[in-house]
């Protein structure tokens, strides 16, 4: 008797339905990417929220992987259904220690939970087919206003990796050292500035202009981010992935990530790589939000889909 495939399972099956996986070797989301290597400096400020040992005095090795969404190997960098883009970080910790953080550069989810991201999901596939006068996308984001706000955020195309900010949209539960605990949410931002390109001017983009650019530009140019926690008052709601909190919440900068260098063995480094937001030091935990909760999960199945 087979048993009942779990929710994350059966999520990761739908996006194999939806971009013709899984292929091997790959990632069943965001399989296009670009693995870079740097450098990570804490700032003296991190220490106000946090005992992470990463982020005290001493600096650490980073690998920074950008992506676009969809399954679709070849997807070209100006193709809006690559949008949103992603940031995956791994800060090496020593002793084969390390922690991750997976990040998109849209600032919320469509959904709170792993069970309408199903039925999202499953809405798209099954819309391609469907005869239905109300498609059943229409009718979900009708019914789901946050959803339907998610799909009208603007994306706009980034001119490089490095003039993007980056979002980690789940809240996590940061600890200092006096064992005060406050919530946060991470937020890259480029030391570069935010620069998007027009419509017209990223229509005639190449179709890696993205990959290549941030790739050629190394390392006579490094590409330079803050990363910064945005910190949740009482009564901000922490669990849900849709809700963006007010502008004014205090932003603590964690440090600085410079990259300095395309890393030499990517293809394989990918395929072994399983970026895990929930690989977390001392003095950083997860909050209860069940999409981030969930995420590990369905990574796994990925994961273990491109090890087969
Ligand atoms: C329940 C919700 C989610 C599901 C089911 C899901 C699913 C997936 C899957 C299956 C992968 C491939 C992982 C691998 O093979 O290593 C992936 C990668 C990724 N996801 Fe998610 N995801 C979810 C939520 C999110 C959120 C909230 C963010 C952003 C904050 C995000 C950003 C990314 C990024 C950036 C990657 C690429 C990681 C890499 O470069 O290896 N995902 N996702």
């Amino acid at each position: 008797e087979e048993r009942e495939k779990s929710t994350v399972e059966k999520i990761v099956d739908v996006q194999h339905d939806l971009f013709k996986g899984p292929r091997e070797g790959l990632r069943s989301n965001h399989t296009k990417g670009v693995v870079l290597t740097g450098e990570f400096h804490p700032a003296d400020s991190a220490r106000q929220i946090t005992s992470a040992a990463h982020l005290q005095q001493q600096s650490s090795p980073i690998v920074v992987r950008f992506s676009n969404a969809t399954g679709f190997p070849d997807i070209a960098d100006n193709d809006p259904r690559g949008l949103a883009k992603g940031m995956a970080m791994r800060i090496d910790l020593g002793d084969e220690e390390y922690t991750d953080m997976v990040l998109s550069s849209v600032p919320r989810f469509p959904v709170a939970t792993p069970e309408a991201f199903l039925e999202m999901l499953t809405a798209v596939r099954d819309s391609a087919t469907s005869e239905a006068e109300t498609k059943p996308i229409q009718q979900f984001l009708a019914d789901n206003p946050k959803a339907k706000h998610f799909v009208e955020y603007p994306k706009p195309f980034p001119a490089s990796f490095a003039n993007l900010s980056y979002h980690g949209i789940n809240a996590f539960k940061f600890t200092n050292a006096d064992g005060e605990s406050v919530y946060g949410r991470y937020i890259v931002t480029p030391l570069d500035g935010v620069k998007t390109l027009e419509k017209a001017d990223a229509e005639i983009q190449n179709e890696n202009y993205l990959m290549n650019e941030i790739r050629e530009r190394l390392p006579q140019q490094p590409a330079e981010f803050r990363l910064a926690v945005q910190v949740a008052e009482p009564g901000d709601e922490v669990n849900d992935a849709t809700i963006i909190w007010p502008e004014d919440r205090q932003i603590v900068e964690l440090g600085r990530i410079v990259l300095y260098a395309a890393k030499a063995d990517a293809a394989e480094y990918e395929k072994a790589t399983m970026f895990n937001p929930l690989a977390l030091p001392e003095g950083i935990e997860p909050s209860a939000d069940p999409i981030l909760l969930a995420r590990p999960g369905a990574y796994a199945v990925s994961f273990q889909h491109r090890m087969d």
